[in-house]
């Protein structure tokens, strides 16, 4: 397709196809898929994701903020929302894995990659942060472990039966679906984004790649 025609998030897929990769074809992600997983990574995944995803919510929070000061289309709210309710019982889940896992939370410790992360997001929660910067970082966070999950299920995988759960949590439609909607109101929000803001856009879209590099590799490396 020509790159003028292109929605702005598919160029820079195409444009950064090797960093996306990276994310979404990590070694951890392609050891679930083949069955050579070592469950202590995936127990230090468990528990760091649980402590990532207890600060992603004041993150999406800060997102549905500037929604409803910045966005010029009243259906983000309800999207947002969405995911937002999504999280609680994500939590929830977290928990009850943990408990089917042996892993005692209260006891985790953040490790480095989760840490720089965390402070990423925080920076992003700022107001001075624009609403179209934030829903692309945001947009791009989801996008991955949705792409990530989903491969674990799809044709070929030989994802090990106690870890589909999970897979499926991530990887199913209605997850996939959630992800597409947020592409959409990212790339309306580009549209009309001066140059400057698209430029920060794609930095920052660059800069959730690398953080989900870091943070598979920091699971794999337990
Ligand atoms: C590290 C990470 N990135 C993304 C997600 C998806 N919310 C997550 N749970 N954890």
């Amino acid at each position: 397709m020509d790159e003028e025609m292109m929605n702005m998030t598919e160029a820079w897929l195409r444009n950064h196809r090797l960093l996306y990769t990276g994310a979404t074809r990590s070694p951890f992600i392609l050891s679930i898929h083949d069955a050579t997983i070592n469950f202590v990574s995936f127990k230090t995944w468990l528990a760091q994701d649980y402590l990532f995803v207890r600060a992603f919510v004041p993150f999406v929070a800060s997102i549905l903020i500037k929604a409803c000061k910045e966005s010029d289309d009243d259906g983000d709210m309800e999207i947002i929302l969405g995911g937002m309710a999504a999280l609680e019982d994500e939590i929830n889940w977290f928990k009850r894995e943990a408990t089917n896992w042996g892993i005692s939370l209260s006891e985790v410790v953040p490790q480095q990659a989760n840490i720089n992360y965390c402070r990423f997001l925080e920076s992003l929660m700022s107001p001075e942060v624009e609403y179209t910067v934030a829903i692309t970082a945001f947009w791009a966070t989801e996008a991955v472990y949705q792409e990530s999950f989903a491969h674990c299920l799809g044709e070929g995988s030989k994802t090990p039966p106690e870890l589909k759960e999970t897979c499926a949590r991530w990887g199913n439609e209605g997850f996939g679906l959630y992800c597409q909607s947020l592409q959409r109101i990212a790339d309306r929000c580009l549209r009309t984004a001066s140059e400057e803001e698209l430029k920060k856009a794609e930095v920052l879209f660059l800069s959730v790649l690398e953080h989900e590099v870091e943070f598979w590799n920091m699971s794999m490396a337990a």
